[in-house]
């Protein structure tokens, strides 16, 4: 099934989908550090009330100096005090916030790329790695999992902070007539709608520059990385790529600088309208000052809660918009989360079949969206026996084999494994105790940047016998020497040493020989590996197979030999199977093959050997 969810593709969420993001995150949020959540939506709360309580103070004070101006006895000093609390308040609340911001961040930061991790490790196939959708979400999930929860969380305080000033700050406007602040939010409001739109404007962009983003990561990567070192340098590529980068990232800087422009001009009116508002009740006040039915502090209260409403408002916009841009990364990591994750293991699986026996069933499998690799396949391969496939690139081997792995479904047709009663369909077994049973050598096999043990090993505890075997038998002990010992890091990432490719793959042999499985894959396992190496480690193979179902894919007929059976592949179907020396009997394309390859090595000086 393509990965897809409905949510991820949009570049901005209606509201109805915000409110249900925020209802699911803040559980969230406060399950990462309870107590810490609450103090900081608190001390949000109690910043908040403060602007209002600095404007009325300023309204007092004005007040007081006035009367003193009149001849009046005022005491300022209780006034002086609160301006001394505020001020004090506000720095204490500021420091808490922030502190227990970071605190709270830190847990929640750690417990969203948990959930992304395990998600990643719930994804047990292939299929979804090659739709380009889900790497547009990986890369902003991946991009936003180390600030966008510190983000989102400080956005919520600030905004909490705004509604709470706001409000406040507004009720202080009651002071000079009830329909004051009405008169003042209705000319704000249309403002700061606007303005919550322009903001938002930058996420939608950078939603839908994610491929071109994409891109030009690539040719940074291709640039920069040393696997690609050699080819970029050989054929001069390095000023094709800086060309092609800079040409994306133009493109996108050139949508974007129009919009913004096109989103600034939008706001004009608005900022209009509020000014005509603003300055109608400033002149408001100053004429009712002047006809003595308000008094000087009720002036300085209207200036500064105009102000300081004007910023909060404008604060909660933005707060909001960005809030909107984190909120549409948790709607991602949701649908992400939440999305249909192709091959997975069954909720109640079969047990395992003793028999290990595999049946395939006029199986055949296509790639997405490409023509079938697979066309109804239908074989047995009875347990314990050495299957070698052979057959020209492209002829669907590896893809056999990818199915065997469950890396992919079949898309029709089924495998089967076992015998009689207990023959188990492959989709109906738990996907990991099938794994666990397999071991295999790739032709791509990774190179984790870790200790040779560790490669080698890969997370299971250790068994010195079986490890000393594993090296043994894959011929891993002629790497080894006094400085590279199998606790020498590997590697340029962490500055540790590097191995040549056919060391490299002895290693992965040693890998595959460490595990105790029944079932042994072998996928061009000695392409990179040396006359004499490759002679070692198919005597270790053979040993290996013997007992266990191989399965070996190769180009090397020589190493057929130590298989019972060969299939030869052919577009996607078997078209020969049998011995070896039946095959060569019979004449067909496996004959070709090995008369082909053994004239490669005859003695014919002058004569193309592939003409
Ligand atoms: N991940 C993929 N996505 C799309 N098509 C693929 C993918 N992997 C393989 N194919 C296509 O499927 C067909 C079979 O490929 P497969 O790798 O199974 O061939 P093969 O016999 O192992 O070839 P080779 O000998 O070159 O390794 C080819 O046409 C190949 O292009």
């Amino acid at each position: 099934m393509p990965y897809a969810a409905g949510l991820v593709t949009q570049p901005s969420l209606p509201a109805r989908d915000l409110w249900r993001i925020l209802r699911l995150t803040l559980p969230d949020l406060w399950r990462a550090q309870p107590l810490v959540t609450a103090g900081l939506f608190l001390s949000g709360a109690a910043q908040g009330a403060l602007p209002a309580v600095t404007i009325l103070i300023g309204k007092w004070t004005v007040d007081g100096v006035s009367g003193l101006l009149a001849g009046q006895s005022v005491n300022l000093t209780a006034l002086a005090g609160a301006w001394a609390g505020v001020a004090l308040l506000s720095q204490v609340t500021a420091t808490v916030t922030q502190v227990m911001q970071g605190v709270a961040a830190d847990h929640y930061t750690l417990h969203v790329n948990q959930r992304l991790m395990r998600r990643m490790t719930e994804l047990q196939g292939l299929d979804v790695l090659e739709d380009p959708q889900f790497h547009d979400d990986i890369q902003v999930l991946q991009d936003g999992a180390s600030h966008r929860p510190l983000n989102l969380l400080s956005t919520l305080v600030y905004a909490l902070r705004n509604v709470v000033a706001a409000i406040s700050v507004a009720a202080t406007l009651l002071l000079v007539g009830w329909w004051v602040p009405l008169v003042v939010v209705a000319g704000l409001l249309p403002l700061m709608s606007r303005q919550m739109q322009f903001y938002r404007l930058g996420w939608s962009l950078f939603i839908q520059r994610t491929p071109e983003a994409r891109e030009v990561n690539y040719l940074t990567r291709v640039a920069l990385r040393h696997e690609y070192a050699k080819e970029v340098r050989l054929y001069g590529l390095a000023p094709h790529l800086q060309r092609e980068a800079l040409e994306r990232t133009r493109a996108y800087q050139n949508t974007l600088r129009a919009q913004r422009t096109r989103g600034l001009l939008a706001l004009l009116p608005f900022e209009a309208l509020s000014l005509l508002v603003t300055g109608g009740l400033f002149a408001f006040v100053v004429a009712q000052a002047q006809a003595g039915r308000v008094g000087a502090g009720s002036v300085a209260l209207v200036v500064t809660a105009l102000a300081a409403l004007r910023q909060e408002l404008s604060g909660l916009a933005e707060m909001g918009s960005i809030g909107t841009q984190h909120l549409s990364w948790f709607a991602k990591l949701d649908a992400f989360l939440n999305a249909p994750g192709g091959v997975h293991s069954p909720a109640r699986p079969q047990p395992m079949p003793a028999d290990g026996t595999i049946t395939l069933e006029n199986v055949s499998f296509a790639y997405r969206d490409q023509p079938p690799a697979l066309r109804d396949v239908t074989l047995t391969i009875p347990a314990g026996q050495t299957v070698a496939i052979v057959g020209e690139n492209g002829a669907g081997k590896s893809t056999l084999i990818k199915l065997l792995l469950r890396y992919y479904d079949p898309t029709a047709g089924r495998i089967l494994i076992g015998t009689g009663a207990a023959q188990t369909d492959l989709r109906d077994l738990d996907l990991n105790d099938w794994r666990s049973g397999v071991a295999a050598v790739f032709q791509d096999f990774a190179r984790f940047e870790w200790t040779l043990r560790e490669n080698i090993l890969l997370g299971q505890t250790q068994d010195d016998a079986r490890l000393h075997a594993a090296v043994q038998g894959s011929g891993l002990n002629t790497v080894l020497t006094d400085t590279r010992t199998l606790d020498t890091r590997l590697g340029q990432a962490f500055g540790g040493a590097d191995l040549s490719g056919g060391q490299w793959q002895k290693l992965a042999t040693a890998r595959a020989l460490y595990r105790d499985a029944r079932v042994l894959i072998l996928d061009e396992p000695t392409a990179a590996l040396d006359p004499r190496s490759e002679a070692e480690v198919f005597g270790t193979f053979a040993a290996l197979a013997r007992g266990r179902t191989t399965l070996l894919v190769t180009h090397r007929l020589g190493s057929v030999l130590m298989a019972d059976r060969v299939l030869v592949m052919k577009a996607g179907q078997i078209i020969e199977d049998g011995t070896h020396a039946a095959l060569l009997a019979r004449g067909g394309e496996y004959a070709d093959l090995w008369a082909l390859q053994a004239r490669q090595y005859e003695d014919q000086p002058g004569e193309p050997v592939l003409a």
